[in-house]
């Protein structure tokens, strides 16, 4: 594999995802595969999970791993081409990309998008310029429309817990939340899916339809109750409208998953890429239950992450 920034860069899903499911019964299986090479994570935003499960998957291959917070660290970034820079930023993401791809053999960027223009936004502005100037392969970290290796996690999960000799029906449900949140989970996690065997149902409240770009194959179903029965997977997730680009639509009072909810479902297993507003996004009485499989996602995206460097360190 060259670059990961989408489920379009993987040659053969179903060799990705059982090269993934391998590493974790033997993570150490390759530890000199990537013996001097050097990975970059450079980082727009805050992270947890995937900050340390990438660079323990790049230790587990052999890598040396370097990190950096260019959103406090670096110097000020610009990314409009062909602007003067009198202003406020200081280097060209040109100029820093390049600069950075001297120094490392894979390069992974965390960028999410601002939320103010739709247009801005899908355009993945970073990510491209990266592509482009950092000469190097580049893995996408989650950037403004998706996340792949939450997406590869997510999809180990589901073939891990699915059931015997059923396809499994997959519901992605809408949840509350405070504040403005990216589509790109959502938007990864639908595209992730249509590109495997679930049948997958979308449940939100109107107004908050994502781009048809990522949903093809799936249903929409409004009625949130409707959704879910029979469902074999809840994956939680807030996002803040495509259509009315960025903006908070309701509250979503009852749209909270609780032991009620999941009652409706066939012992369904509850799904959420964390980090998760309790008691807002999602029930206590759900994280904490038997259903969750909130860590067993955490634990993939270790594996998750050393099967995607591992094929790109065997292309490079
Ligand atoms: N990397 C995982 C999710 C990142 C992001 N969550 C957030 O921004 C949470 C912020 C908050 O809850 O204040 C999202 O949902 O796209
Ligand atoms: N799920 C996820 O990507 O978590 P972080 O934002 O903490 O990396």
């Amino acid at each position: 594999m060259k670059h990961f920034t989408s489920v379009h860069d993987v040659p053969n899903l179903e060799t990705l995802v059982q090269d993934a499911l391998a590493l974790k019964k033997a993570p150490y299986q390759h530890k000199t595969l990537g013996e001097n090479k050097t990975l970059g994570l450079i980082f727009m935003n805050p992270s947890l999970r995937t900050r340390l499960s990438t660079q323990k998957a790049a230790m587990n291959l052999g890598m040396q791993v370097m990190v950096m917070n260019l959103d406090k660290e670096g110097w000020a970034i610009e990314t409009k081409d062909g602007v003067i820079m009198n202003g406020t930023t200081v280097e060209h993401i040109k100029d820093a990309a390049g600069a950075m791809g001297q120094y490392c053999d894979i390069i992974g960027l965390r960028s999410f998008p601002k939320l103010q223009s739709r247009e801005e936004d899908y355009a993945e502005e970073m990510l491209t310029m990266f592509k482009q100037y950092a000469g190097v392969p580049i893995l996408s970290l989650e950037s403004a429309t998706r996340h792949p290796l939450q997406s590869l996690a997510d999809l180990m999960t589901i073939r891990e817990n699915a059931p015997q000799n059923k396809r499994p029906k997959v519901v992605l449900t809408w949840a509350p939340h405070i504040k403005p949140i990216p589509q790109c989970v959502a938007n990864s996690f639908a595209e992730w899916m249509g590109n495997t065997d679930v049948e997958l149902v979308i449940t939100h409240p109107e107004g908050y339809e994502l781009s048809e770009e990522f949903t093809a194959g799936a249903s929409i179903e409004y009625n949130q109750d409707k959704a879910l029965a029979d469902a074999d997977f809840v994956y939680v997730k807030n996002w803040s409208s495509y259509q009315d680009y960025g903006k908070v639509l309701s509250a979503g009072e009852n749209w909270m998953i609780t032991n009620e909810k999941m009652a409706l479902t066939n012992n369904g297993k509850v799904m959420h890429c964390l980090p998760v507003r309790r008691g807002l996004e999602l029930s206590y009485e759900v994280l904490d239950g038997p259903d969750s499989l909130v860590m067993n996602q955490a634990e993939n995206r270790l594996y998750a992450a050393q099967a995607v460097l591992k094929s790109i360190l065997s292309d490079l």
